[in-house]
C-alpha cells in the first residue's frame, strides 16, 4: 500500500477536543519545587486514562556529543532523582559512562501535557538496583537476563533461544542476578511543565535549580 505521508500529516491535529483535555493550568499556584508539581500532573495521566505514562524519552550524547534518544521506563521519582533501569554496556549506558548527563521527556496527550527534565546521571548502589529488578515482573528479569543489548544480533533465531532460556531461568530463578542491569538516577537541574492551550498560548513552567533553591520562570511557548 503506498501512503501520501505528506497528505496524511496534513489530516493529523494536535490538542484534537475528541480526544484531548486542556486543563488550565496557572504557574503562580505552582508549588515552590518541580517534584510534587510533576507527581501531580503524573497522577492525573494515569487517572485521565493515558496509555504507558510512565514511558520516556531518553536523551544522551555520544562521545562526539551527538544526540541519540530511545524510549525507557520511570522506574522513580523522588528527591535522588528520577530513576530508569538499563544495561550498563547497552549504547546508552556507554553513553553515559563517557558522559553522565541526560534528558527525559515525558509526553501525555490526553492532557496536553509535556514534562522534560535536564541533569547529571549517576549509577544507584547496586543493591538498589538488584533490589528494583526483584520488584519487577518475570518478563523484567527475562528481558534483562536476555543481554547483548544493543550488539549487533545474527538472526531472530538466536534471540528466540536466548530469549527461551532467560525465561525459564527467571522463572525458576526469581532472584537471578544481572551484573550489568542498573538502576540510574537523573537528579535535575531543570525540569520544564508545558501545558498545551487551544488558543497556542502554552503555558511553560521552567524549575530551574540554583545554589539558594529552585528558581521559576515563565518561558515564550
Ligand atoms: C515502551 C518501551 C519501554 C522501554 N523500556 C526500556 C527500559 O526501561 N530499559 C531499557 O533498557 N530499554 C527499554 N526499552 C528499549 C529501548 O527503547 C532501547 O531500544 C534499548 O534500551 C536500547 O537502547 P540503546 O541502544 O540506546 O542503549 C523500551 C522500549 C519501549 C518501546
Amino acid at each position: 500500500m503506498d501512503v501520501d505521508l505528506h497528505e496524511l500529516l496534513r489530516s493529523l491535529r494536535v490538542w484534537d477536543p475528541a480526544v484531548t483535555d486542556l486543563p488550565p493550568f496557572d504557574p503562580d499556584a505552582a508549588p515552590a519545587e518541580p517534584l510534587p508539581l510533576f507527581a501531580r500532573w503524573f497522577a492525573e495521566a494515569v487517572a485521565a486514562g493515558q496509555p504507558e505514562p510512565h514511558t520516556m524519552a531518553l536523551a544522551t550524547a555520544d562521545a562526539g556529543g551527538l544526540p541519540d534518544v530511545r524510549i525507557v521506563m520511570l522506574h522513580g521519582a523522588d528527591a535522588d532523582g528520577w530513576s530508569f533501569a538499563t544495561h550498563a554496556h547497552s549504547r546508552k549506558g556507554d553513553q553515559l559512562a563517557g558522559r553522565p548527563y541526560a534528558a527525559l521527556s515525558f509526553y501525555w496527550p490526553v492532557l496536553g501535557r509535556q514534562v522534560r527534565v535536564r541533569g547529571p546521571v549517576g549509577a544507584a548502589p547496586a543493591e538498589e538496583g538488584r533490589a528494583d529488578l526483584r520488584a519487577r515482573s518475570t518478563g523484567a528479569l527475562a528481558a534483562a537476563l536476555t543481554g547483548g543489548q544493543s550488539a549487533v544480533l545474527g538472526s531472530v533465531e538466536e534471540l528466540a533461544r536466548a530469549s527461551e532460556e532467560a525465561w525459564e531461568r527467571a522463572r525458576v530463578e526469581p532472584d537471578a542476578p544481572v551484573p550489568s542491569w542498573t538502576l540510574y538516577r537523573l537528579l535535575p537541574d531543570e525540569v520544564e511543565f508545558f501545558q498545551g492551550d487551544a488558543r497556542r498560548r502554552h503555558v511553560r513552567l521552567r524549575y530551574r535549580r540554583e545554589e539558594r533553591g529552585w528558581v521559576r520562570e515563565l518561558l515564550w511557548p
